[in-house]
């Protein structure tokens, strides 16, 4: 089991973590993931934070540390997310018009404003999504021979969309801890074991407390295998 992490916010986290050269070797073997990995992209890799371990009297995330954190599980995965621009240009455009901005200095973003953040796009490294789960997928979490459980699925989609929408919450804590209220899978094709795939998520638009994600599983045919939508619901300000 490894060391448990200190970190006293996400942001901190991904501020000063960098992915294991394990993981980051066992990834970069795979040439479909290279313009992911390679110095010109726009993601930096980091630990995927729901697998580090969070101490022995700490029962956040086991299911993710500890359950599928094996070699007949999953071997390896890292996080992809947008450099500090991006993530702050993607802040301005998601909280624009919506009440639940996770600054009250981002608040009431005017016209001029929006037109500075276009511009600022234009020369700030685009990055498609918000938020890539980069993972293998072992033999042991097959439903169907050789075929991932639609179930892991499900949970992997849900972990990479909490993931993002935590890097977009402020230190402040101005919106509250955000939960799955609805999570629709959509199970395209299978997905072969063993495998390696990619899980893409954005974040399509805020309105109050409520936060709708989409997402995608994709390995290296392109294909999408897998797709998923959901909602996720800020909790009220003084606690549920
Ligand atoms: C180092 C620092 C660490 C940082 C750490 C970061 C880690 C980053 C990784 C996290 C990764 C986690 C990934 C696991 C994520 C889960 O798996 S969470 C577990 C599954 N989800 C849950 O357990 C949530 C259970 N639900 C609840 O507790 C309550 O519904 C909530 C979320 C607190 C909201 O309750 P509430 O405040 O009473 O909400 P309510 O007023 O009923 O609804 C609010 C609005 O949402 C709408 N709504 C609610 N439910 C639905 C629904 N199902 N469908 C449609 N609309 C809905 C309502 O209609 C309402 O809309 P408006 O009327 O406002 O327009």
């Amino acid at each position: 089991m490894s060391t448990p992490h200190n970190w006293t916010t996400y942001t901190a986290f991904l501020r000063t973590s960098r992915a294991s050269e394990s993981d980051l070797k066992y990834f970069a073997l795979h040439p479909w993931l290279a313009p992911l990995l390679s110095p010109g992209s726009p993601y930096r890799s980091v630990p995927f934070f729901s697998r580090l371990e969070k101490g022995e009297n700490n029962t956040l995330d086991r299911f993710f540390n500890r359950v599928i954190n094996t070699n007949d599980t999953i071997p390896h995965a890292i996080a992809l997310v947008p450099g500090d621009e991006w993530l702050a240009l993607r802040r301005k455009e998601l909280f624009a018009s919506s009440t639940s901005s996770p600054s009250s200095s981002q608040q009431n973003v005017t016209g001029e404003e929006k037109e500075q953040a276009t511009t600022e796009q234009e020369t700030t490294q685009k990055a498609e999504y918000d938020f890539i789960l980069l993972t293998s997928l072992a033999p042991s979490l097959s439903g169907f021979t050789d075929t991932a459980h639609g179930g892991l699925l499900s949970a992997l989609f849900d972990e990479a969309m909490g993931c993002c929408t935590a890097a977009f919450r402020n230190d402040d804590d101005a919106v509250q801890e955000l939960f799955t209220v609805n999570l629709n899978v959509t199970y395209r094709r299978p997905v072969p074991l063993p495998g390696v795939y990619a899980i893409r998520v954005r974040v399509e638009k805020t309105e109050g407390r409520k936060w709708w994600l989409k997402g995608e599983l994709v390995g290296g045919d392109g294909v999408v295998r897998t797709s998923a939508e959901s909602l996720w619901v800020a909790a009220r300000k003084g606690g549920l």
